[in-house]
């Protein structure tokens, strides 16, 4: 007899700060996961910049932590609640919210010898008060604990979610920071992801600081100059380009002065703009090269914000000739929705006691149940 599915939210805040994504996905025992209704909250500019300042300031108060802690979870309880509302359901009918937080810092490695670390902003307690949902929160942590990168996690959903398909398929999201997933064609070989460096977080503090506004739509900007190979060269030293996986990245690596530290002093601003976009696409295709399969025909799925950049995607295409690019959504999940679908599904994975990490990918000692439950 088949289970009828049950309803979760998955909310997902990544590293671009440019909002709460919300999505509303069933999930039964014998069919993928599935998306019924989306909500996206803007990130008002007041909490963008604190949040922002929050990532890179060298001290920071109790007092600033928690106010950008209470105003980020004041956004996301809204943006459930709305949803909530757009979907005639009650919070009853939801068995839980999955909710990442926001991540304002993370040392999977430690940090100057300390001890490894990942910072995610959240206030599941008050998530849970304000909403009348279970809620369930800190997937990262237990990851860690077991010795692993926490991070990407999206992994063992893009299996969930595209597993069943012929063939060998590759998922990247192109959001703050790049990702990638290859679900091989042997069920026998494990999965296989880790994040490839940076996607849209350069591009957008680049263009913020000299065209401002928040991102170069489409990547007319970056289409506009033309690449710098010294420039190019120089960044791709970075010994995180080098670095075998498991890994994971954030803005303690890539950030604007990390970037201003490698320009020469010539370089027009366009063609820098130009040089980022070439070095996601590089870092992308040197990721996608390392893995062991024969690359020809493989559908790569192009997921996160950085899908709807038409410049990036070109550049993509032009170094990943083998591959077959195909969107998300047509199996279903427009692109923008693909991670806040994993955490709607890895609170599923924390409700039934089923682990939520992979540790092919993340290098975790093993099997996780991911994250905390907060009753309402
Ligand atoms: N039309 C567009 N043209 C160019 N870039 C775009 C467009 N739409 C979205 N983006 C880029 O996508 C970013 C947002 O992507 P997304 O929401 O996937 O990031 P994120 O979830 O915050 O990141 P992460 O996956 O690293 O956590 C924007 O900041 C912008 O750089
Ligand atoms: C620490 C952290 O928040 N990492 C994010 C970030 O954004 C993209 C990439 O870097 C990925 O590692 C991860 O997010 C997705 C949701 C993940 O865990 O799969």
């Amino acid at each position: 007899m088949k289970s009828a599915p049950h309803y979760y939210i998955g909310l997902m805040s990544g590293t671009s700060l440019d909002g709460i994504d919300a999505a509303l996905v069933a999930i039964g025992r014998d069919t993928p996961p599935q998306l019924l209704g989306t909500l996206a909250a803007e990130m008002p500019d007041t909490l963008h910049e604190q949040l922002l300042h929050l990532c890179h300031a060298q001290e920071v108060s109790f007092a600033e932590l928690a106010a950008a802690e209470d105003a980020f979870c004041r956004l996301q309880a809204e943006a459930v609640k709305a949803l909530l509302t757009a979907q005639q359901l009650s919070p009853e009918q939801i068995q839980a919210v999955g909710s990442h937080g926001q991540t304002v810092e993370h040392a999977p490695d430690g940090h100057n010898g300390g001890p490894a670390y990942t910072l995610q902003l959240d206030n599941p307690s008050l998530l849970a008060e304000l909403t009348g949902c279970t809620v369930v929160a800190d997937f990262r942590r237990r990851d860690l604990a077991a010795g692993g990168q926490a991070a990407p996690l999206a992994q063992a959903f893009h299996q969930a979610l595209f597993g069943r398909q012929e063939g060998e398929q590759l998922i990247l999201n192109l959001g703050g920071f790049a990702n990638l997933t290859w679900l091989p064609s042997n069920s026998k070989t494990p999965v296989t992801g880790f994040d490839t460096g940076p996607a849209n977080v350069l591009l957008d503090a680049w263009f913020s600081k000299h065209q401002g506004g928040r991102f170069d739509q489409n990547g007319a900007w970056a289409a506009s100059g033309n690449v710098d190979p010294e420039l190019l060269e120089r960044l791709l030293d970075a010994p995180f380009f080098q670095q075998p996986p498991p890994r994971s990245t954030g803005r303690e690596l890539f950030h604007l002065p990390w970037l201003e530290r490698h320009l020469a002093g010539h370089e027009t601003p366009d063609d820098v703009q130009a040089t980022l976009a070439e070095l996601t696409a590089v870092s992308v295709a040197q990721g996608i090269q390392q893995l062991p399969f024969s690359h020809q025909g493989v559908t790569l799925i192009t997921c996160g914000g950085g899908a709807h950049n038409a410049d990036l995607m070109a550049r993509l295409a032009a170094h990943l000739p083998f591959a077959t690019f195909a969107s998300p959504s047509s199996y279903g999940w427009p692109e923008d929705w693909i991670e806040a679908g994993a955490f709607a599904w890895l609170a599923h994975q924390r409700l039934h006691q089923l682990p939520g990490n992979l540790p092919s990918v993340t290098g975790a000692r093993g099997p996780r149940v991911l994250g905390g439950v907060y009753a309402p």
